[in-house]
């Protein structure tokens, strides 16, 4: 079986903090994480310090009309993510402006990731129910996945309870990233759709997402060492 890899999320709007967690967990990590907080607070110049030496996962969800995405992506191929993130709910004409603008923008060689996020891990069935789904989280999550996968993304975002019905549906191919982790007696926090590490590498994710069970621990190399070796045993 796969190995089902680690990327930590830095979440912080300082630069210090992030600097302190990412050189901590040089070794423990197999990616690190850098998302909105970090980069509407700290500019794109403090990504690409914290990226350099690193394999980056610039999660910063594009979500717009299709030619905006686009030459968003395209503004950010000097950071040399590994991963990248979208919004499959943008659609299909998106979603695939979003692949042309990689295939153009980033060189063969370090060509990212392209991710659709699905339905975040932080929505039920009631809050999919508020935004006019009346489907299951796994049902939109299927059905956005065949739809981001058709028109060209590589993988997707998802919670571990998806990744069985969407191995069923589309096969080992696609690469899913699946936040919405707490290793068990962790407090869930704002996530809804939660799993431990070994059930989701034991579901077949090949990375998962750990956040603040990672960075809020008093010593968080030792937190992330010890998702390591769950995931190992799993
Ligand atoms: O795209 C993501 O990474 C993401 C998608 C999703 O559905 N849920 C989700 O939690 N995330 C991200 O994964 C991380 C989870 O953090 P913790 O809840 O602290 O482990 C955060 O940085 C979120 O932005």
């Amino acid at each position: 079986m796969k190995r089902t890899r680690l990327i930590t999320a830095l979440d912080t709007q300082n630069i210090d903090q992030a600097r302190e967690w990412a050189r901590a967990l040089d070794g423990h990590t197999d990616a690190i994480k850098l998302g909105m907080e970090f980069t509407y607070a700290c500019g794109l110049p403090a990504v690409a310090e914290i990226a350099r030496d690193r394999s980056l996962f610039l999660d910063l969800k594009l979500h717009d009309i299709p030619n905006t995405v686009a030459k968003g992506l395209t503004s950010l191929a000097p950071l040399g993510a590994s991963l990248l993130t979208v919004h499959a709910s943008g659609g299909s004409a998106m979603l695939q402006a979003a692949r042309a603008a990689i295939d153009e923008a980033y060189p063969e060689a370090r060509r990212p990731c392209l991710l659709a996020v699905t339905v975040l891990t932080s929505l039920d069935q009631q809050g999919l129910h508020e935004i006019g789904i009346d489907a299951t989280p796994r049902e939109q999550v299927v059905r956005l996945g065949h739809m981001a996968i058709a028109v060209g993304a590589d993988g997707l975002v998802c919670s571990a309870e998806e990744i069985a019905p969407l191995r069923d549906a589309l096969g080992d191919k696609p690469v899913l990233v699946v936040p919405g982790i707490r290793p068990a007696g962790a407090s869930a926090d704002d996530q809804k759709r939660i799993m431990t590490p070994a059930q989701a590498a034991q579901a077949g994710a090949d990375w998962i997402v750990v956040g603040r069970p990672i960075t809020r621990a008093h010593n968080p190399a030792q937190a992330a060492a010890a998702i390591q070796d769950e995931l190992r045993n799993a």
